[in-house]
């Protein structure tokens, strides 16, 4: 990547480069406006002074007063100016910070949401949130100041240089003497300033790692009353942070004394070789006294430049993360085959497949399964043996490294990823409830859905009376992940909401474990009705949970050992008639 990251943020705002060029424009003007009372100073004392010779004069008013006159109106006219200008670049900037934050983030945001699932497990949400928030908020702030800043800088160096140039040729090298070595500074300094606020940014991200990981964990961190443990590492984190900050200080406050010094060297060579010219009568006292006077005007804001690179390399440190995580490909392409719901069977198939997470050791090893359409199969077997694994394969969360996942006959890899994900319901064994309401989270995924159905859904999954019973009812707010719910209970809404969105293909990953044996029985009844339409793959410990399914899968390391229903399977007397036993307590 050869583009520094100011050309990429540029090249992303290239669609409002008409407000940026008139952002620039304005910026330009105010410092040029901000510039002129010096000059005008200086015409007013040629006007009292020259009187009927003055630089006005020589324009045609002779009469000194009308020449203060005209003067004044063109002090007025520059001040009026100048805070027209500024109003239009404060205007212009500050809308302009506001739209690309805005559009960067929800740009930022939407291709993250892309991104496959493997990128979210290797990385933490407090990173990924410090970006969504700290880095895009901090490019919002260099936007409104710190362009301002740079383009003033610019256009007050070039304008001054060049007048100082054109009135004072012969002399005008003596202040511009150290203008390369602070370019050659800054440039070094910008070098070295990078890393150190990549690495600010970076903690930043651990920090924020650190906080909403204990934020979400709090139950965790006082049940087992680590506060002090955490306190404590709260701490180091943010020391890690004050101190990655304190190096990039460190090198940022040094570079000021070094600027004035460059400074005061062009400021000194210009008084004492200036001032040894009008000793030798080759230079005129008024010319010696304009120069003393503008070349502070010209040096001066490099005194700012360090405190400009320092807001550039803090923003720019931003742009890189931001730009890094937009350019993360999304390695999951999905396919052009079309599934509509109104065509779709739902037949599945596993075909030799084989699996592995980040090239680890595989997790299942050459499976094949095949589910007719509509059938209902239960896949049963020991903790981690791949169970969650098979059905994250179908809905494509993950590719399979060997073998082919078709639906209707159909890879899935050819399919539109959101068509096979629209023709599947999926009930997690982890369920994840949003902060809103009972009836916003039953219909989320149906956002159509009209009240009736988000009540009947929830009949059916055996929700509606524990909601009855809830302060508001389907109106009452649930908490950030459900907080407010019980395990069952937040079970049961993520079956009604599988069952509102009334999928082709169903899974259930462990649906009703957290639910008693009553409710979990009244919920087997409503499941055999809404099953009887839809392929359904259901997983569960419990057996009685899947003793009436088609076929039950037996599964061991990743592979399937038995195979049959209920009866069959007590009859082969394997590993399912084993647990069977264990379980309805006959051993
Ligand atoms: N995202 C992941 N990255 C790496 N390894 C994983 C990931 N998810 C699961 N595993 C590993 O894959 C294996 C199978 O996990 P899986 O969740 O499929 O098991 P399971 O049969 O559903 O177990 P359980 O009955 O406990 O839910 C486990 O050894 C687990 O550690």
């Amino acid at each position: 990547m050869t583009q520094t990251p100011l050309v990429r943020l540029l090249r992303y705002g290239k669609p409002y480069q008409v407000q940026i060029l008139g952002a620039i424009i304005c910026s330009t003007f105010r410092t040029l406006f901000d510039l002129a009372p010096p000059y005008l100073i200086g015409v007013a004392v040629d006007v009292v002074v020259e009187q009927e010779a003055s630089l006005i004069a020589r324009l045609g008013i002779q009469d000194p007063l009308t020449q203060l006159l005209v003067l004044s109106i063109l002090t007025i006219a520059t001040w009026g100016l100048e805070s027209l200008s500024q109003y239009g670049a404060d205007k212009l900037w500050r809308n302009l910070a506001q739209t690309l934050q805005h559009e960067l983030r929800v740009d930022t945001y939407n291709h993250l949401q892309g991104l496959e699932l493997t990128y979210f497990e290797d990385r933490s949400t407090g990173t990924l949130l410090s970006i969504l928030n700290d880095d895009i908020n901090q490019l919002e702030r260099f936007l409104n100041f710190g362009a301002q800043d740079l383009i003033s800088f610019f256009t007050r160096v070039f304008a001054v240089g060049i007048s100082f140039v054109l009135l004072v040729p012969g002399i005008a090298w003596f202040a511009m003497m150290p203008i390369p070595f602070i370019l050659w500074g800054t440039f070094l300094f910008q070098l070295r300033l990078a890393p150190r606020y990549d690495t600010v940014r970076d903690q930043a991200g651990l920090i924020s790692d650190r906080l909403s990981n204990n934020l979400s964990g709090i139950a965790t961190i006082k049940s087992f009353t680590a506060e002090a443990y955490e306190s404590d590492r709260v701490y180091q984190e943010s020391e890690a942070y004050r101190r990655s900050n304190g190096r990039a200080i460190a090198l940022s406050v040094a570079f000021q004394p070094l600027l004035r010094f460059f400074i005061l060297l062009g400021f000194v060579l210009t008084l004492y070789l200036g001032g040894r010219e009008v000793l030798q009568g080759q230079l005129s006292v008024g010319t010696y006294g304009f120069m003393v006077f503008i070349v502070q005007d010209l040096l001066w804001p490099f005194t700012e430049l360090s405190e400009i690179m320092d807001e550039y390399q803090r923003a720019m440190a931003s742009v890189r993360r931001v730009m890094g995580l937009l350019d993360t490909p999304a390695a999951m392409p999905s396919g052009h085959h079309r599934l509509p719901l109104t065509t779709i069977r739902g037949e599945v198939q596993f075909e030799n497949i084989t699996f592995a997470y980040n090239n680890r050791n595989p997790i299942l090893k050459n499976l094949s399964l095949y589910i007719p359409a509509k059938a209902t199969v239960g896949i049963v077997g020991a903790t981690g043996s791949g169970k969650s694994t098979l059905v994250k394969l179908l809905l494509r969360f993950y590719e399979v490294q060997r073998g082919r996942v078709l639906v209707d006959d159909i890879d899935i890899r050819d399919l539109k990823l959101l068509d096979l994900r629209q023709c599947i319901g999926w009930v997690s064994q982890d369920v994840f409830l949003f902060h809103g309401t009972v009836a916003e989270n039953i219909a989320y995924g149906s956002f159509n859905a009209t009240v009736e159905e988000i009540i009947q859904a929830a009949k059916l999954a055996e929700a509606h009376e524990f909601i009855q019973e809830l302060p508001q009812g389907y109106d009452t707010i649930i908490g950030e992940r459900g907080q407010k719910l019980s395990g069952g209970q937040r079970q049961r809404l993520a079956i009604a909401r599988a069952i509102l969105k009334d999928p082709p293909i169903l899974i259930l990953d462990e649906a009703t474990s957290a639910v008693d044996n009553e409710t979990e029985a009244a919920i087997q009844k409503s499941l055999a009705k809404i099953t009887q339409n839809r392929t359904t793959i259901a997983i569960a410990h419990r057996l009685s949970t899947i003793r009436n399914a088609d076929c039950i899968y037996v599964m061991d390391k990743g592979a399937f050992v038995e195979a049959g229903t209920h009866e069959e399977l007590l009859a082969i007397n394997g590993l399912y008639a084993n647990l069977w036993r264990v379980q309805s307590g006959i051993s």
